[in-house]
């Protein structure tokens, strides 16, 4: 190149750059297409606004996709608010949810479910934050790269914000650089399995890989959350029958699982989180158990540890706190999870442990699949995909069967935003506040609904949900993300305006 071509070349490529910069900006959805609702300054108002501080009846003032204050008794005195109000009566104002634990299986498993479908059915719930799992989508979430095509697959795609749990396996657990880039990356924590996945390139970690997680994340203060259910040497539960008259019973499965397999679990795991303790090797890193289902021996280990000073939580999930043993049928696989729906009253002591402040929070663990791997026609327990798809409905459903146990809005609000917003690392999401994002959910509680072929879901594959033939009161009338209106009564906004969310 000529002397004039090395001054005019970089002058050029900057030229390009920057074009190349506008055409992205301006190719971006415009900010009328990612809510129903043309107003970036406006109240919203009820009669019951959930806050921290107690239900209150008043507004709550939104400006460019934040909190700007939450005042009170606009009804009683006739309290004037400038600009424009929307006027929700008696329907209830809530931080929106923030399921901390569903599988979205995008990239790679899209048939199943997929970020536009699953972040659909979310908004259609009053979810206005989901965090990922890293596996089920293919590949799994282990490192930098497959981090990178999460982040891609999401990319215009997504209709409430999304964060990503990355995978600790035995490939990356004893590498802390490999570790230390995929948090730096920014996966809000780490997740990993203590018996099989059932996805190959996801294998199960034992407790030296788990240790060693902790330590790495204590650095980062992020949590890692673990499948506790661990296999026995001494109890030979059968695993593959032939029989399928047998593996066509609840009953079968039921007992390839046994309680005993989160107990085991959750005692190895103690003897790590003990770590985790103030002025402990792995101080500020933190253990969260995901979808408790036993809620006797497990839960009281649980219990201990926290009055130890573990820095350990627990989150169960609405499918053990809906159904019960007694009432699966056999052959109905749509209700086959792992750790397994128990007894009647496992359910009944789940419940109380809830309400009592013992189980944390509350997750949906949307494992979804295609309806051909829940092998309905068979109806064979021990071959199906196991993976209970709800999530459009968790909110109802927890509403819908805790109404019996009084439970409150404010238990809801802490359950499903307040709790999973601390794991999760969300310091501005999870309550009314002034400030926070103006994410929130406003809906029905006396509202009632068929689930039924006539109602809409948004999930990929609705045939394959649990709930399917239920009937739920709470009806999601409206959810705002960061202030945009994404949902409104069956219409979505028109562009998917989430973000990924990215630790720093
Ligand atoms: N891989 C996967 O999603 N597994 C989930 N399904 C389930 O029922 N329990 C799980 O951990
Ligand atoms: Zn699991
Ligand atoms: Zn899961």
């Amino acid at each position: 190149m000529d002397i004039l071509g090395w001054r005019v070349f970089p002058l050029v490529s900057l030229l390009i750059s920057f074009l190349l910069f506008y055409i992205k900006t301006f190719s971006k959805p415009s900010n009328s297409l990612c809510s129903l609702l043309p107003h970036d300054r406006y109240w919203i108002a009820s009669r019951q606004i959930v806050t921290p501080q107690g239900v209150i009846s008043g507004a709550v003032e939104v400006k460019g996709g934040s909190i700007a204050s939450v005042v009170e008794g606009i009804y009683q005195h006739g309290q004037i608010i400038k600009g424009h109000v929307v006027d929700y009566g008696n329907a209830v104002i809530m931080p929106g949810l923030i399921d901390v634990h569903a599988h979205l299986d995008d990239p790679g498993r899209t048939e199943w479910e997929g970020f536009s479908s699953g972040t659909k059915a979310a908004a259609a719930g009053g979810i206005t934050t989901l965090i990922d799992m890293p596996l089920n989508s293919e590949p799994s979430t282990v490192s930098v790269e497959t981090l990178k095509l999460k982040v891609e697959a999401a990319e215009e795609k997504i209709y409430v914000d999304v964060g990503f749990w990355g995978g600790l396996v035995p490939e990356n657990a004893l590498n802390v650089s490999a570790l230390d880039s995929l948090l730096k990356a920014g996966v809000l924590g780490l997740k990993s399995f203590m018996c099989p996945s059932g996805i190959n390139d996801f294998p199960m970690t034992n407790s030296s890989h788990i240790k060693e997680g902790l330590h790495v994340l204590a650095k980062y203060k992020r949590p890692l959350l673990v499948h506790a259910e661990m296999q026995l040497d001494s109890e030979g539960y059968p695993k593959e029958n032939d029989d399928i008259n047998s593996a066509r019973l609840y009953s079968t499965y039921l007992n390839t699982r046994p309680p005993s397999m989160e107990e085991a679990a959750i005692r190895e795991l103690l003897e790590v989180t003990k770590h985790t303790r103030t002025s402990g090797s792995a101080e500020g890193s933190h253990l969260h158990i995901v979808h408790l289902s036993d809620s006797r021996a497990s839960l009281n280990l649980v219990k201990e540890a926290k009055s130890r000073g573990d820095s350990i939580t627990v989150e169960t999930c609405p499918h053990y706190l809906a159904f019960s043993a007694e009432e699966i049928q056999d052959g109905d696989t749509r209700f086959k999870c792992s750790p397994p729906i128990r007894d009647a009253a496992n359910r009944e002591n789940l419940w109380h442990a809830l309400t009592e402040g013992h189980i944390d929070m509350l997750s949906s663990d949307h494992s979804p699949t295609i309806p051909e791997l829940k092998l309905f026609g068979e109806g064979n327990f021990l071959k199906a995909w196991g993976g209970i798809s709800s999530l459009q409905y968790v909110l109802p459903v927890t509403w819908s069967y805790g109404k019996q146990y009084g439970i409150t809005l404010n238990q809801l609000a802490s359950w499903w935003s307040e709790r999973p917003a601390k794991l999760a690392g969300q310091e501005l999401k999870g309550a009314i506040v002034s400030g926070n994002h103006a994410d929130i959910v406003v809906w029905e509680p006396n509202a009632e609904f068929e689930l039924d072929e006539n109602h809409t879901a948004y999930h990929k594959n609705p045939s394959i949900s649990a709930y399917m033939g239920t009937r739920l009161s709470g009806k999601v009338l409206a959810t705002f993300v960061r202030g945009n209106l994404v949902y409104k009564e069956g219409e979505h906004a028109p562009a998917a305006c989430g973000v990924p969310i990215l630790a720093k």
